[in-house]
């Protein structure tokens, strides 16, 4: 920390408390017993402990949920959050007022309650409520600012796993605000000990029904003696009693011990399931129809997968892979069209089905674990929303981690397991209510390469064991095709690449396959050249030409791929008009497999890479930055229009597939 920082705190620390101190060196501590033996200051302490233990009560029943409601998004909330947090501002004595005109006799309220031969005013129930008005606002704006700095996403996944409202409220959200509350709630006890003018204008200062300690001290400053000093004091000490136990919570958290599972012993034979666990249903695998759009996103996608199939869905970033991922699982509504996932319609004109309704598990790159809940509880959640005993969730638990490697993890809490370890746990919690329909989305992406390979490997044996019909969004083509037994890609929210993860990279027919089969992919608009031949204009004069280009009419958009070992280099520059033949700038030569893939890179056109041997690279002498010449075969080059979706019936005839028209 910086000097002057030290210094600053140094002085504010001070001025807070040393004129306790000097008060507590004032106090003729011999007057003690004498003080709080005396029946005024036992009434008066008497009355602030019980008044204040009610008004506490009534603030936590009444203002958690009202933080609750604040700290939503809905219209008219930043209105009423002003108006909550404006008794704070108030001095006491008009907050006193503000009650007699509510409670008193002749108030609005307590005209109708004297009716009934009930008054409030002057009495122990006044004391209650001046100090539950003055205290109420420093706990729902405590609790209201840790709710809105709460993890994100952790509420939505407890409904996706089943769980209504209220068991969202009571198991997620309020355990994730424990520390905010016992703060608020320190913080309203604190002012409902120091409240003084709400009550003397409210209540009175009558001795052992509304003379609370404060109104004690006060009244005591006129005798002569230092009783103030003595129940100030007292004051002090119960108010220091009440701030320190708003740490306790956070120290006070159970430690897990070593010996619960520190060792996640997961080792290959881990995953085999135990003979005795059961599954919950026995369902079989659905099929799933999705064609609909999403208007704002410019979103319109069709596909149908069949039951127990693995669709891996792949796509730049914003073509709209979690897009489908939230139509999928509810998060999203669609604008028009139909979610069909077995025989429920999830979505459809008039019908909305929410996540909770869905069956539908999803996990993604954030494994979203309850941090507050043991790993075990974890997974059991989804079937304590069902309805199964606990026993029954729990075993039935247990027999899903050991399937993911993560049997002796159990007892441990949430926040304490690696990133690994959360993604197969939140497999487990996926997999063990036998979900419709299994979203994946990024699974491996946020881990090492060892934690990635270990789920990948636990992935492919989860799913073919479990048979469930599940979506896979990734950008990893090695997942793709380890994996998916169908892959789609999407470009711009429309789906430009359909068939079998092999069908696709044998075959691609968008730059974006092209790039997954480490194919070259320029685009351009198609010109037909006076001698027939198909070519692109790539700048500078250039041109890449196809050998053809069938159904593709000149000036449509079109992309040209071809592998990078169609790409013959020289060096130096280009002589005369050779077809093909493009100056390039060398940007960087990488070997793997025995061979040299040379990057290049050209004045105004996409990069593309020509494969060469070590002895080609030897003998041309090429080095980043150097000039060279690519030669492009036309004969090895297809065109493929741009821009259409595809089926894999159109995949199927490859003369088609390739024009796309
Ligand atoms: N909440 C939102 N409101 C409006 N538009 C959104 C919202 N989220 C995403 N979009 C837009 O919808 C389109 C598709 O986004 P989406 O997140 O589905 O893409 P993605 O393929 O999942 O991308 P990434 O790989 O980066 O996650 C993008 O144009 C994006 O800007």
């Amino acid at each position: 920390m910086p000097w002057w920082l030290v210094l600053f705190a140094s002085a504010s620390a001070a001025y807070l408390v040393l004129p306790l101190v000097f008060m507590g060196s004032r106090v003729p501590w011999d007057q003690f017993p004498a003080v709080l033996s005396s029946d005024e200051a036992a009434d008066a302490l008497s009355l602030s402990l019980k008044t204040c233990a009610a008004a506490l009560a009534i603030d936590l029943v009444l203002g958690v949920p009202l933080a609750v409601a604040l700290s939503r998004d809905w219209r008219g909330v930043g209105v009423l959050r002003v108006l909550v947090a404006l008794p704070l501002a108030l001095p006491p004595v008009v907050a006193g007022i503000a009650l007699v005109a509510a409670f008193g006799r002749r108030g609005v309220l307590g005209s109708q309650l004297e009716a009934f031969g009930v008054t409030v005013a002057f009495t122990t129930a006044a004391v209650v409520l001046a100090q539950v008005f003055v205290s109420l606002p420093f706990l729902v704006v405590t609790v209201e600012a840790a709710l809105r700095s709460r993890p994100r996403g952790l509420e939505e996944t407890a409904a996706s796993l089943g769980a209504r409202p209220t068991r969202v409220l009571a198991s997620v959200t309020l355990p994730m605000v424990v520390p905010g509350v016992a703060r608020g709630a320190a913080l309203a006890l604190a002012r409902c000990l120091g409240e003084f003018g709400a009550t003397l204008t409210f209540a009175g200062s009558l001795q052992g029904i509304t003379r609370t300690l404060p109104i004690q001290v006060y009244l005591a400053r006129e005798s002569a003696d230092k009783t103030d000093l003595v129940l100030g004091i007292i004051l002090v000490g119960v108010a220091a009693l009440v701030v320190a136990a708003t740490e306790m919570p956070a120290r006070g958290r159970r430690r897990v011990r070593e010996e619960e599972g520190l060792d996640d012993g997961g080792g290959p034979d881990a995953v085999d399931a135990p003979q005795s666990v059961q599954h919950v249903e026995e369902k079989a695998a659905v099929p799933l129809r999705v064609e609909g759009k999403v208007v704002e996103r410019g979103w319109d996608v069709s596909i149908e997968v069949g039951a127990g199939e693995v669709l891996a869905v792949m796509g730049h970033n914003g073509a709209g892979k979690s897009t489908l991922a939230e139509v999928l699982s509810g998060s999203l509504a669609l604008d028009s069209g139909t979610v069909q996932i077995g025989n429920l319609t999830a979505d459809a004109a008039g019908a909305f089905i929410p996540p909770r309704g869905r069956g539908v598990a999803m996990v993604s790159q954030n494994p979203r674990i309850f941090e507050h809940m043991t790993v075990l509880a974890n997974v059991a959640f989804p079937l304590v929303c069902r309805g199964f005993p606990r026993a029954q969730a729990r075993r039935l638990a247990r027999g899903q981690l050991r399937k993911v490697g993560c049997e002796r993890l159990a007892a441990r809490r949430g926040g304490q397991l690696s990133g690994g370890q959360a993604a197969r746990v939140a497999l487990a919690r996926a997999l063990v209510f036998s979900p419709r329909l299994l979203i994946l989305d990024e699974p491996t992406a946020a881990l090492d390469v060892e934690a990635s390979s270990r789920v990948g490997a636990i992935l492919v044996d989860r799913l073919k064991s479990d048979g469930t019909t599940t979506v896979l969004v990734t950008h990893d083509v090695a997942e793709a095709v380890e994996l998916g037994t169908r892959m789609i890609v999407l470009e711009r929210g429309r789906v430009v690449e359909d068939g079998s993860p092999a069908e696709v990279l044998a075959r691609p027919v968008s730059a974006f396959g092209a790039s997954l089969a480490g194919l070259n992919a320029v685009a351009g608009v198609l010109r037909i050249d006076g001698d027939g031949l198909p070519s692109i204009d790539v700048g500078g004069g250039q041109e890449l030409t196809a050998a053809e280009a069938s159904g593709i009419a000149a000036g449509q958009p079109v992309t040209f791929m071809f592998a990078p070992e169609a790409v013959a280099l020289s060096s130096g520059k280009v002589v005369g008009s050779a077809r093909s033949s493009l100056p390039a700038t060398v940007e960087r030569v990488s070997t793997a497999g025995g061979l040299v893939t040379v990057r290049l890179r050209f004045p105004n056109r996409t990069p593309f890479n020509a494969r060469i041997t070590p002895a080609a690279l030897a003998e041309l002498a090429l080095a980043p930055g150097d000039e060279a010449v690519a030669t492009v075969k036309a004969t090895q080059v297809r065109a493929v229009g741009a821009g259409r979706s595809v089926s894999t019936a159109a995949r199927g005839r490859p003369a088609e597939a390739d024009t796309l028209t």
